[in-house]
């Protein structure tokens, strides 16, 4: 799994059979940077058909040179392995236009044919053919883990995605979760995030620019509903802060995080949920989980690590689930997520021979 955080790619060694999953082994790898550069080049410039292929070829390699290193390091064999689920790198999720589509890029069949391992990708093409839109997948995964009719699970990656499970079943992107907070401590600080929540905490929300960044209509769109890195990102922020030149940038870092928190406790408001179960790296940023807590005063914030999952590779451990899934060639209902038309058999097996 490499999300659209850009930040690392993750693996996990999963053993699955119709009722249980076991996580065998975990690891994350870094993510090239040069690699990153092409990608958020692609994202916002226009770019030839030579730049894409080369980048689909890259990520490949990538993907191949980490899943080889993982497997030597646990030292597992690679006929062992049944399949890999390759979600690829997202370069343009366009959900809702007369043409729909969502781009993964990262060639699945030289993985497979380097490797020697079947490989399940395109997980998303089959759910728009649908009628769906294409993401978010893992509530399927969620609703297998946990359903106990008050819970809800909520992705922080580089987007907000969230899993309502209650007499009804919901699923949606929430918004903007760490893509804005990182690009400005990036360019501001020169680190790549912001570790615990630290230098939001120090700055002052500013109320105004708060409501100015909430106003966008995506907020105002009822679920089913999808976002990327091609809608929220560097230039809708800078677009958003033309106005606001004399805030601190520190007090745009608090803005932000205030910005991630308020559609989540709004998306939960009126939901009869008594545990959070928070996965994604900004599981890890205690400024944001004490935030949630204490505005969600009656429902308990956890991490699925407290659950026995590492919520850095939940989103890892939900692609080797799906990959199990299209093996045995079983489709998931999403109808009430992403508003597919029907069950659907997700991802495309490129064979390794
Ligand atoms: N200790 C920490 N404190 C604060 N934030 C953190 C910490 N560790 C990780 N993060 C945040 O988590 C981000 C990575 O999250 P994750 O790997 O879940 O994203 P992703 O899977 O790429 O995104 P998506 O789920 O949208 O595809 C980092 O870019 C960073 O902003
Ligand atoms: C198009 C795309 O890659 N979407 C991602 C992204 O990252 C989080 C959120 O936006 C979610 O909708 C989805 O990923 C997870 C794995 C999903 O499909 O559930």
């Amino acid at each position: 799994m490499s999300g659209t955080s850009l930040d690392g790619i993750d693996i996990a060694l999963c053993k699955i059979d119709e009722n249980s999953i076991q996580t065998l082994q975990t690891k994350e790898y870094p993510f090239d940077k040069q690699i990153k550069e092409d990608v958020l080049k692609t994202i916002s410039n226009p770019i030839t058909l030579e730049f894409l292929g080369t980048l689909n070829h890259k990520l490949a390699l990538m993907y191949t040179n980490a899943i080889k290193n993982f497997l030597k390091e646990f030292e597992v064999k690679a006929e062992k392995i049944i399949a890999i689920g390759l979600h690829g790198q997202t370069i343009w999720h366009s959900p809702n236009k007369p043409y729909p589509f969502s781009m993964q890029l990262g060639d699945g069949s030289f993985v497979a044919k380097k490797l020697q391992i079947d490989v399940v990708n395109d997980f998303r093409s089959g759910d728009i053919a649908n009628n769906g839109q294409g993401a978010p997948l893992t509530p399927a995964f969620h609703k297998s883990l946990f359903d106990d009719k008050q819970t809800a699970v909520l992705n922080l990656g580089g987007i907000a995605n969230i899993t309502i499970l209650t007499k009804e079943y919901l699923g949606f992107d929430i918004g903007v979760a760490n893509i804005l907070s990182d690009y400005w401590i990036q360019k501001n600080q020169k680190t790549p995030f912001d570790k615990d929540g630290v230098w939001a905490k120090s700055g002052k929300v500013n109320e105004e620019l708060l409501r100015v960044l909430l106003d966008d209509p995506y907020f105002k769109k009822l679920p089913p509903k999808s976002t990327g890195r091609e809608y929220f990102n560097a230039s809708w922020l800078e677009d958003k802060l033309k106005n606001f030149s004399s805030i601190n940038a520190v007090d745009i870092q608090a803005t932000l995080l205030e910005f991630v928190s308020i559609p989540i406790i709004e998306a939960l408001k009126t939901k009869e949920i008594k545990r959070l179960i928070v996965c994604g790296g900004g599981a890890q940023n205690k400024y944001l989980m004490e935030k949630l807590s204490n505005r969600l005063n009656k429902i308990k914030v956890i991490k699925s690590d407290e659950l026995g999952i590492d919520s850095n590779f939940l989103e890892a451990i939900a692609f080797a689930w799906l990959a199990f899934k299209r093996i045995n060639h079983q489709a998931i209902d999403l109808s009430a997520i992403t508003g597919s038309s029907k069950p659907t058999i997700l991802g495309a097996i490129h064979g390794k021979d």
